[in-house]
């Protein structure tokens, strides 16, 4: 499967939203992870519609939006409407999985299912028909710049098992702590699209970080 950094705006400086979105599309960033948090699933407060709207104006990159809100379904439609590509929601949040995948994909956007460090692979099991890809966090979402936490390693590998004993074609998405030791581990275990902030926004060379998390893994 090929792989893909996806680069999260959470770490970038943003009252410089605009140059770093330019120096992303320059790096040859694959995607841009757009984090949205309530203030009530998470404890933190980010950024929403308005400033996606903003930035689906600035650039032609997928726009890779993580939301992680209490009640996905009823904000899910605006989200793709205001330009998102693919949307993950959290599982642990949702009142009715099928029904939001559904609201997500009958606007033309990729859907997928976020789940925290502590839900199981199981959990998704009964979706991964429906599904584009599966958001594996990686931290406790809420915060850029947490330790990977090496317990989650597991749960890739059952995932992408699963998938692929089923025949079906999803990405596996990985996000928190991703860097140049993490990324080995996660691509080993079975996913293909890296969700990278602060590594890639501290690195002296993004282009160069942003290939040393995408690099396939050798034989
Ligand atoms: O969803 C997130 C946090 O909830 C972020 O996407 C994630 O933390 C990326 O940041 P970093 O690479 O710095 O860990
Ligand atoms: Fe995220």
């Amino acid at each position: 499967m090929k792989n893909y950094v996806s680069a999260s705006v959470l770490s970038a400086d943003m009252l410089e939203l605009k140059k770093e979105i330019k120096k992303l599309e320059i790096s040859g960033i694959d995607m841009l992870h757009f984090d949205v948090m309530d203030g009530s699933f998470v404890d933190n407060i980010t950024f929403g519609l308005p400033v996606l709207q903003q930035v689906r104006k600035a650039t032609d990159m997928k726009l890779d939006v993580h939301l992680m809100i209490n009640d996905p379904l009823r904000y899910a439609s605006a989200f793709a409407d205001y330009g998102a590509d693919m949307i993950s929601f959290h599982i642990e949040s949702s009142s009715d999985t099928l029904a939001t995948i559904r609201k997500i994909k009958e606007k033309g956007v990729k859907a997928s299912v976020a789940l925290k460090p502590a839900t199981s692979a199981e959990e998704v099991f009964e979706f991964l028909p429906y599904l584009d890809m599966v958001l594996v966090m990686t931290v406790e979402p809420g915060f850029g710049g947490q330790d990977f936490l090496h317990g989650t390693l597991d749960k890739i590998s059952v995932l992408r098992k699963k998938i692929n004993e089923l025949g079906l074609d999803i990405d596996i998405e990985v996000d928190g702590g991703i860097n140049a030791e993490t990324s080995v581990l996660v691509k080993r275990a079975g996913a293909n699209v890296l969700v990278s902030g602060s590594y890639l926004f501290g690195a002296a060379d993004m282009a160069a970080a942003a290939d040393i998390i995408r690099e396939d893994l050798p034989c």
